[in-house]
């Protein structure tokens, strides 16, 4: 049967980047989607903002949502102090695969829990699950329509705390209208839009970074 767009862009990381190199792996990923085909990873332009981010948070524990093959997985992983918590949860059993060994080729896997299942199920269970109090730094990439609902539970079941830094792509194209309304709106965040491009096109996109105010 024919393969899956995630699996020619694993097979392109296994034939372009060398193992063990983060940056190789980020840039063959980015080679395969701007020459071969376009896929939905965060890219290197709103990849570049996604580092300054991390790079000044310098989280002791993450969490993304919607790791896809594991491209912002790597972006982030490769930024985090030893001994950070790094959670990364995907929905799709194929999509998991590809991006666990993604994020393997990188040498990264020591540094990235990856769970599989559905942000929704997953966010109640953290604290028991995984003994987090609360995340320094998210970063939500997944469906559009479930940033709004998860930034919700994140408020609910307390893994916010004064100073954590939420991270959202994508909030021009597709878009999230409900969710940048919420963070905008909401006396509880302080939010602010970095303009970019959507990956690998000149078409409008951008991330709203929210910090949370306790
Ligand atoms: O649709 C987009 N992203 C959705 C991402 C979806 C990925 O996250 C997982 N997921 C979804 N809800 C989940 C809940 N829980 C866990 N994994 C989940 C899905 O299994 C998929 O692997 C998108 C689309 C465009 N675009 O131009 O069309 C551009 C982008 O940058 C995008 O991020
Ligand atoms: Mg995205």
């Amino acid at each position: 049967t024919r393969s899956t767009r995630p699996q020619r862009m694993l097979k392109a990381v296994q034939k372009n980047a060398i193992r063990g190199n983060p940056e190789s792996v980020i840039s063959a990923i980015d080679y395969f989607c701007k020459h071969s085909e376009w896929a939905m990873n965060v890219g290197d332009e709103k990849g570049c903002i996604l580092d300054s981010v991390v790079t000044e948070v310098d989280p002791s524990t993450v969490l993304e949502l919607g790791t896809y093959c594991g491209y912002s997985t790597v972006r982030i992983a490769r930024l985090l102090s030893p001994g950070t918590k790094f959670i990364t949860v995907e929905f799709n059993p194929a999509s998991a695969e590809v991006a666990r060994k993604i994020i393997a080729y990188a040498g990264l896997q020591d540094k990235v829990t990856l769970v599989e299942g559905a942000s929704g199920d997953l966010i109640p269970q953290i604290k028991k699950l995984y003994g987090i109090t609360t995340f320094d730094f998210i970063f939500l990439d997944h469906w559009k329509d479930r940033y709004l609902p998860d930034i919700k539970l994140f408020e609910e079941y307390g893994l916010l705390r004064k100073g954590s830094v939420l991270l959202a792509d994508n909030v021009i194209c597709p878009g999230t209208p409900e969710y940048l309304e919420y963070v905008r709106n909401s006396p509880r965040y302080e939010s602010r839009y970095y303009p970019s491009h959507l990956e690998y096109t000149k078409v409008e996109d951008g991330l709203e970074k929210s910090l949370f105010l306790g």
